[in-house]
């Protein structure tokens, strides 16, 4: 169901000279939602962000938040705030200092302003930091302090450009945790650009994938996982197979892709290598026309019954795990 406070982007281009950046864009982001726009290197995620955030100009098209046109509005008056990769932390500013800058440069008194900013630390865990300088942070308080900062504005839609990029692989599990419960607390709109499927798959609500300046495709994970549209979506979300039987294209999903007797049906393949996962083992076959399947087995199941690059084994799945590709 459509809410006023629903994102909508009307056929939104975005072109630098004759570069096509952005192509004809629409989409409806709902209220309330965890949105990753998800997409390789120059796929226009961030340009779709930017001109969302008002930091980039439309070159066609209009973006729709609470009934109004919002494409030519200064990015303050837009009902959106961006969170920057590189937190951009004023370095002389105590925390709270930068929270609450947005609001002294609208005037608002210090004694308010400094409660604002208090609150929003709370909120992400920072009120006993508020006195700090950023270079006395570690770089997830940082990015809490900056989170904070943008959301002290009160966005209905709060727009995260790879926020998670410069944080190492533990920390980058645990601040996803928690921007997805800061979304959830609060009940407004994330958009959250990222190049990483997992992050992706953990965090959405919904994903819009991007590929050469278009949305590929787009609905919840779990939808867009199994139900892979091209062979792009299955092949760049990871996990999946595309098998080619008579002249259609499947994806099939890797976990589904199992070592079978031969006899079964399936695929006579050789073995070039596997790799342990912890849960699972991963083992990458080649078969008929040089295809490179992948097959992930179980871990128990796997050191039952070892396979070695060079030998000979049969692939198989069953039908209805098999999903026909558009392109
Ligand atoms: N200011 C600019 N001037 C000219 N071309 C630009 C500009 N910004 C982006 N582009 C081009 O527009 C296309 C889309 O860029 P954009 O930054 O939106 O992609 P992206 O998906 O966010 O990429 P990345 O993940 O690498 O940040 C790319 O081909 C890029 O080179």
């Amino acid at each position: 169901m459509r809410s006023p406070n629903d994102l909508e982007l009307v056929a939104v281009t975005k072109r630098y000279g004759d570069a096509v950046a952005v192509d004809n864009v629409s989409h409806l982001f709902a209220a309330g939602t965890y949105i990753c726009l998800l997409g390789p290197s120059g796929c226009g995620k961030s340009s779709t962000l930017r001109m969302i955030a008002g930091h980039e100009s439309v070159t066609d098209g209009a973006i729709i938040l609470d009934g109004r046109d919002i494409s030519k509005l200064p990015p303050a008056q837009r009902g959106t705030a961006m969170m920057f990769q590189s937190y951009a932390l004023f370095p002389h500013m105590s925390v709270r200092d930068n929270v609450s800058f947005s609001l002294k440069l609208k005037g608002e008194d210090k004694a308010s302003r400094h409660r604002k900013a208090n609150e929003m630390l709370e909120l992400v865990g920072m009120g006993h930091l508020a006195d700090r300088l950023p270079d006395q942070l570690s770089g997830g308080q940082q990015q809490r302090a900056a989170l904070a900062r943008a959301l002290i504005t009160k966005p209905q839609v709060l727009l995260l450009d790879e926020p998670l990029s410069a944080l190492d692989p533990f920390l980058r599990v645990k601040v996803r945790e928690e921007l997805k419960k800061i979304q959830r607390e609060l009940g407004i709109s994330f958009i959250h650009v990222t190049h990483g499927q997992d992050e992706a798959l953990a965090l959405a609500d919904e994903i819009v994938l991007m590929n050469n300046a278009v949305i590929e495709q787009s609905g919840s994970a779990r939808d867009v996982f199994n139900a892979p549209r091209s062979e792009f979506v299955a092949r760049f979300l990871g996990g999946h197979n595309v098998v080619s039987l008579e002249g259609k294209r499947y994806a099939l999903r890797s976990d589904r892709t199992r070592l079978v007797t031969p006899g079964d049906e399936g695929l006579d393949v050789s073995v070039t290598s596997h790799e342990f996962l912890g849960t699972h083992v991963a083992v990458n076959v080649i078969g008929p026309g040089d295809v490179e399947l992948t097959a992930m087995v179980p871990e128990e199941q796997f050191y039952a019954a070892p396979v070695e690059p060079g030998d000979s084994v049969r692939i198989g799945w069953t039908a209805q795990d098999l999903h026909l590709l558009a392109g």
